[in-house]
């Protein structure tokens, strides 16, 4: 053994052992054992897997991956292209924290690509819709503004909206010891303005704030209007997201799309790819189909760079399929999202781990990165996906209480709710998708989902990286520094599993308790 002393830092992580050492026993079982099984389909609440030997901190575990094989993350999570999951604003979150958002198509080609064009746009310190007021609002509507949202630093346009001549600019220091309430702003903002010209980059707009020492500054266009503000704070912030994922430029925010297998779809696909989207995820609950082998085709064909992600999957001849036809990357899963009636109506899909043990292993021969979609409901369930061989997962009903998925907040028995739909929904196919479940003579709706709702999460801004760090742990406990690692072992047989009966797995939740709280994340 390689003494250590115990208050020394190790510089380079180093295990105690040698590697006969390390795995001297075969505990438990390899993936291979259970999960090649033919006969019983394993979901993530059926086994755990055995703790291996910690040698490294959790901050030496990187959790870096792809969706696709050229399309690569930071952060191995991906939100659900659901309405009620992935808009820009998810999108554009699940980016800055090193994962992507696929935006949902339940919609009209309109506003699916505007929602793109909102991700692919948005650079962070950058503020595109600031509070802005005219010179004739009092100073009691600034403070109104301050006490709302806690800022100052008003632009003043003529029309007191945004795209309108920038006329001033109104500060702390201008309203605080204003007597009188009522003064109009334009006699007391100021109107000698430092600007920046629309296009500038946010590193020239930093120099300038960092050298006037000013707060806010107004971006303009050769009109002189107001088409955006920097925040001087904002300089600070945008440093807690080194890890967002960029595309190829190396500027711009990733960002996904879904879309059919329909032949409308294809005017969808140009409308997409248009503003710059990154991953086209063809979404269907049975991705092996003629409709799906001509679309990824038809795009290979006419935007070969275009990365596509086919599915859904749960078997490897579906698998085989859709890579022949020129996959760049899988999604697995039928009928285990929360909201997923499929196995019930259809009778058809697959337990979600051995799902992903099956196909990925197929994936792996074509290095094609796959994704374990639906039945997460913990950090817990993120570590058995990628530990089952899928190189992200995908969420929907984990994210789909937080503040940035689409809709409202509402109360009900006391407890603030946001709703919840699977997207083969009676609801959901009432806005839009039921031409992709119908065709036009048939009356009889199959639901395969339900509508539902599920409890706030506060900001996906502290959620994942409760996520993030739940899994840098659990790598931690299994002794893998990455996912590259944990896929190596899991297939040579040193990662070892165990399957839990059902007296286990009650054991492995809380029991015994006449009453507890549970928190999912701190804040
Ligand atoms: N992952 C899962 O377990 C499930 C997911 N879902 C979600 O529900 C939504 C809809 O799923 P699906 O109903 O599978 O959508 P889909 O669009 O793949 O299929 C709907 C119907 O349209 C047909 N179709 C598709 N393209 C066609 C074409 N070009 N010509 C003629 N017919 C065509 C299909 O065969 C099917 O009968 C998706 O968002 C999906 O992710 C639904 C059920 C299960
Ligand atoms: O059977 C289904 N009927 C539906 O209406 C439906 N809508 C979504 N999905 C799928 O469920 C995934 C999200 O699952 P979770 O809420 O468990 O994360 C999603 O990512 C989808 O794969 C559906 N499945
Ligand atoms: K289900």
């Amino acid at each position: 053994m390689n003494g250590v002393s115990l208050d020394q830092p190790r510089k380079t992580p180093k295990p105690a052992f040698p590697p006969e050492e390390l795995f001297r026993y075969k505990d438990g079982a390899a993936a291979v054992d259970f999960l090649d099984s033919g006969v019983v389909g394993y979901t993530y609440g059926d086994f755990v897997m055995l703790p291996g030997h910690i040698y490294f901190g959790v901050e030496d575990v990187s959790l870096k991956s792809r969706i696709t094989r050229k399309t690569h993350l930071q952060l191995p999570l991906v939100s659900s292209p659901m309405d009620t999951v992935t808009e820009s604003e998810m999108a554009i979150n699940m980016a800055m924290q090193g994962g992507i958002g696929i935006i949902h198509y339940n919609n009209s080609v309109r506003e699916q690509k505007r929602e793109v064009d909102r991700v692919k746009r948005y650079e962070n310190g950058f503020i595109t819709d600031p509070k802005t007021l005219s010179p004739s609002n009092t100073v009691r509507d600034a403070l109104e503004i301050k006490h709302r949202y806690g800022f100052m630093g008003i632009p003043i346009t003529e029309s007191g909206g945004m795209n309108s001549k920038l006329v001033g600019i109104v500060t702390n220091r201008d309203v605080e010891f204003v007597h009188d309430k009522d003064t109009p702003l334009g006699d007391i903002m100021v109107t000698e303005l430092q600007t920046a010209t629309e296009g500038c980059s946010l590193e020239l707009a930093y120099s300038i704030l960092k050298e006037s020492k000013k707060g806010k500054l107004p971006i303009v266009n050769e009109r002189y209007e107001l088409v955006g503000l920097v925040a001087r704070t904002d300089i600070l912030k945008n440093r807690d997201f080194p890890e967002s994922s960029k595309d190829k430029t190396g500027k711009r925010l990733l960002c996904g799309a879904s879309i059919g297998t329909r032949m409308e779809d294809r005017d969808r696909l140009d409308a997409l790819v248009e503003v710059g989207v990154d991953v086209i995820v063809l979404d269907s609950s049975q991705g092996d189909s003629v409709y799906q082998i001509d679309m990824i085709r038809y795009i290979k064909n006419k935007y070969p760079d275009l990365e596509i992600v086919a599915g859904n999957v749960v078997t490897q001849n579906q698998a085989y399929h859709l890579i022949k036809a020129g996959a760049d990357g899988i999604r697995i899963g039928m009928g285990s999202g929360s909201i997923c009636t499929t196995q019930e109506v259809m009778a058809c899909g697959r337990a979600q781990a051995t799902a992903v043990y099956r196909v990925s292993k197929v994936a792996r021969e074509f290095d094609v990165p796959c994704m374990a979609d639906g039945g997460v409901s913990s950090s817990g369930h993120i570590i058995k996906g990628l530990a089952c061989g899928a190189s992200c997962v995908m969420m929907g009903g984990m994210l789909a209480g937080t503040e940035e998925s689409p809709g409202e907040y509402f109360y009900k028995d006391g407890v603030r709710l946001k709703k919840y739909r699977g997207m083969g929904s009676v609801d959901a196919m009432k806005k839009g998708s039921s031409v992709r479940y119908f065709s036009e003579d048939d009356r009889i709706r199959v639901a395969q989902g339900v509508s539902g709702a599920v409890a706030d999460k506060g900001s996906v801004k502290r959620f994942l990286p409760y996520l993030r760090m739940g899994v840098k742990h659990g790598f931690q406990d299994l002794g893998v520094r990455s996912i590259s690692e944990l896929h190596d072992q899991m297939y040579n047989g040193t990662l070892r599993f165990q399957v839990r009966t059902p007296a286990a797995q009650l054991e492995g939740n809380v029991h015994s308790l006449y009453t507890y709280e549970k928190s999912t994340h701190s804040g």
